[in-house]
C-alpha cells in the first residue's frame, strides 16, 4: 500500500505562554499543501524502513514512520512490516514532513489491517509522536490551539491562488525556535481568519518566530521580501522556518531563477 504524506504550512502563529512541561501554547491556521513524500509499507519477515529521496537524518529506528508504527503495534500486535520512504519534503523547514509521514502511517496500518481506530484516537496516537502530527490525521485547514493539537476546521479556501514555497539551504531547529521566541498577546484570533481576505493578511496575520529566526537567519527575511517584490498577495515564514511561502494571484514567470541553485522553490 503507498500513501503520500503531504506537508502543511502555517498562515498565522502566535505563540502565547509557555507551559511548565518546557512546551508553548500557540494559535495557528494549518493549510495542507500538496507538496508530498511517498511512503509504501509492505509485509516482511522483519520490521525496518529504506529510504530514498532528500536525506533523512537521524537513525532509521528513531524515524517517525517507525515509531507510529510501535506505537500501534504495542496496542494490536502488528505482524512485521518494511516501509520505504522517497522523501520530498525538506525536513528543518516548518512544513512538518516528519509528522506526516508518523500520521499518514497511523492511517495507513489502520485502513491495511483494518483495526478499526476511531479519528479520535488516531489523533491520540498522533499527539504522543510530535505537535505537529495530529492534525495530518484529517488534514484539512484548521485554527489550532493547545500545543497545536486542539483543532477547528476553518472554512479557507486559497484554491484561487498560486503558492510559491522557498526553502533555503539550511534548516531551522524547532526546539531552537521556541528557546529564543518573543511570546505575544495576539492583537487577531486567527481563528476568525476565514473572515478576512488574503489582501488584509499582511496587516493583520504574524508569525511569532520571525522576529528572532530572522535576526539568526536574515536570509530568510530576505526571501519573504523578495517574494513581495515578486507580487504576492501574502507572504510568511512556515513554523519555525527555514521555508517562506508566497500566496499569489498568478505565478511569476521564471521562478528559479529568482533564487540561487541551492535553494528549493516549489509551486
Ligand atoms: C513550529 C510548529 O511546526 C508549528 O506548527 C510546531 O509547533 C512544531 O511542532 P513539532 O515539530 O511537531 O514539535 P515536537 O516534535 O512536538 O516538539 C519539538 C520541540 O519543540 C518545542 N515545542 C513544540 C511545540 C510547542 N507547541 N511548543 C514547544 O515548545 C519543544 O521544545 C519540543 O521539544
Ligand atoms: N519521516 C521523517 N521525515 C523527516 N524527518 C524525520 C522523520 N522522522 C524523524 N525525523 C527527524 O525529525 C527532524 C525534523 O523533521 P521534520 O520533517 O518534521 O521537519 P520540521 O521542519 O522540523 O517540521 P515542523 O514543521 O514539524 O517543525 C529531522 O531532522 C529528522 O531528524
Amino acid at each position: 500500500m503507498i500513501v503520500f504524506p503531504n506537508a502543511k504550512i502555517n498562515i498565522g502563529l502566535n505563540v502565547v505562554s509557555k507551559r511548565p512541561d518546557g512546551y508553548h501554547n500557540l494559535e495557528t491556521v494549518f493549510y495542507p499543501v500538496s507538496l508530498s513524500d511517498a511512503l509504501e509499507m509492505v509485509e516482511a519477515p522483519k520490521s525496518g524502513i529504506s529510504f530514498s529521496g532528500t536525506a533523512v537524518h537521524g537513525a532509521p529506528e528513531d524515524n517517525l514512520v517507525l515509531r507510529a508504527y510501535n506505537l500501534v503495534k504495542k496496542d494490536f500486535g502488528l505482524p512485521p512490516v518494511h516501509f520505504h520512504l522517497h522523501k520530498v519534503i525538506p525536513t528543518g523547514a516548518g512544513l512538518g514532513g516528519g509528522s506526516s509521514d508518523a500520521a499518514f502511517t497511523l492511517k495507513l496500518l489502520n485502513n491495511f489491517f483494518e483495526l478499526q481506530i476511531s479519528v479520535e484516537q488516531l489523533k491520540n496516537y498522533a499527539a504522543a509522536i510530535g505537535a505537529d502530527c495530529p492534525f495530518f490525521i484529517e488534514n484539512r485547514p484548521a485554527f489550532a490551539t493547545g500545543i497545536g493539537d486542539v483543532l477547528s476546521p476553518v472554512q479557507l479556501d486559497l484554491s484561487r491562488y498560486k503558492l510559491l514555497i522557498v526553502k533555503p539551504p539550511f534548516g531551522v531547529s524547532t526546539p531552537d525556535a521556541y528557546r529564543n521566541i518573543v511570546l505575544s498577546v495576539p492583537s487577531f484570533s486567527l481563528s476568525k481568519i476565514q473572515e478576512r481576505p488574503v489582501e488584509e493578511w499582511k496587516e493583520l496575520v504574524k508569525n511569532d518566530f520571525e522576529k528572532s529566526v530572522f535576526k539568526e537567519y536574515p536570509e530568510i527575511e530576505n526571501i519573504k521580501m523578495k517574494l513581495y517584490e515578486m507580487g504576492a498577495v501574502y507572504a510568511s515564514m512556515s513554523g519555525s522556518g527555514s521555508s517562506v511561502f508566497g500566496i499569489f494571484r498568478e505565478l511569476p514567470v521564471q521562478i528559479p531563477g529568482q533564487f540561487p541553485n541551492d535553494y528549493f522553490v516549489f509551486s
